[in-house]
């Protein structure tokens, strides 16, 4: 049998990104002469990559972008965000310690990320983080990307897991849905950006802190999702 995957999602999951991304958010919003966006809206911002949220921020302020504008924007986006990376961008508090735990009792980690590939693995990089993780995935890896199960189902493959011995951890629906298409086991978090509650999503299990992330509760998610008999 595999070793058991444990799945992060990035922004709002493993690491407090918003900061860092209003920044750059707000800096192509200067370029193009709009008003910046409040660091509140980050909610419902994020969660579906930069471009997406790039198009939203525009609308937020009655000035939808045409394709070549939003292009334009999405190029500056990414080198503001990349060069300025880390940041204030830091894991949330009990992360360095739940990854420990989760290793040392034999579990395999992963990341799958709606951001670019190339961004997630620099902003890991950069917080010394991408050897603990047996993939990352980004939103532009596969044709696809959450919520749809093959951007989970294609990070398995790639960690080298197992579809019945895999959960996901996020803060989104597209994280929450994502794991029910693919018929893993979802954990929600609260603490990241999501314009409604977390359970709403219903999730298998909600946790408010890294301390809970536990092997056992890992454990017991994976053999309540396995089929009878
Ligand atoms: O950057 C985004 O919009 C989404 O990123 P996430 O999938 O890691 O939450
Ligand atoms: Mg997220």
């Amino acid at each position: 049998m595999t070793e058991t995957l444990v799945i992060f999602d990035l922004d709002g999951t493993l690491i407090d990104t918003a900061p860092d991304l209003i920044a750059s958010l707000n800096h192509v919003m200067d370029l193009s002469g709009h008003a910046h966006v409040a660091f509140e809206d980050i909610t419902w911002l994020v969660g579906q990559g930069a471009l997406a949220m790039i198009e939203r921020a525009w609308s937020l302020h009655g000035h939808p972008a045409s394709p070549e504008q939003l292009h334009t924007a999405f190029d500056a986006f990414l080198v503001h965000y990349a060069n300025n990376m880390p940041g204030q961008s830091q894991p949330y508090p009990g992360l360095v310690a739940a990854l420990d735990r989760l290793e040392a009792a034999g579990m395999q980690l992963a990341v799958c990320t709606n951001k670019t590939e190339a961004l997630a693995r620099r902003l890991l990089d950069r917080l010394d983080l991408t050897s603990r993780f047996a993939a990352i995935t980004g939103g532009d890896t596969f044709a696809v990307k959450k919520p749809h199960g093959d951007h989970i189902l294609g990070t398995i493959e790639k960690a080298g897991g197992s579809v019945g011995n895999a959960v996901m951890i996020g803060d989104s629906i597209n994280d929450i849905l994502a794991a029910q298409n693919a018929r893993i086991p979802a954990i929600g978090v609260p603490f990241g950006y999501s314009d409604k509650p977390v359970e709403t999503f219903n999730p298998d299990v909600v946790i408010s802190h890294f301390d809970k992330l536990e092997p056992a509760l890992i454990k017991q998610l994976v053999e309540d999702a396995r089929p009878v008999g």
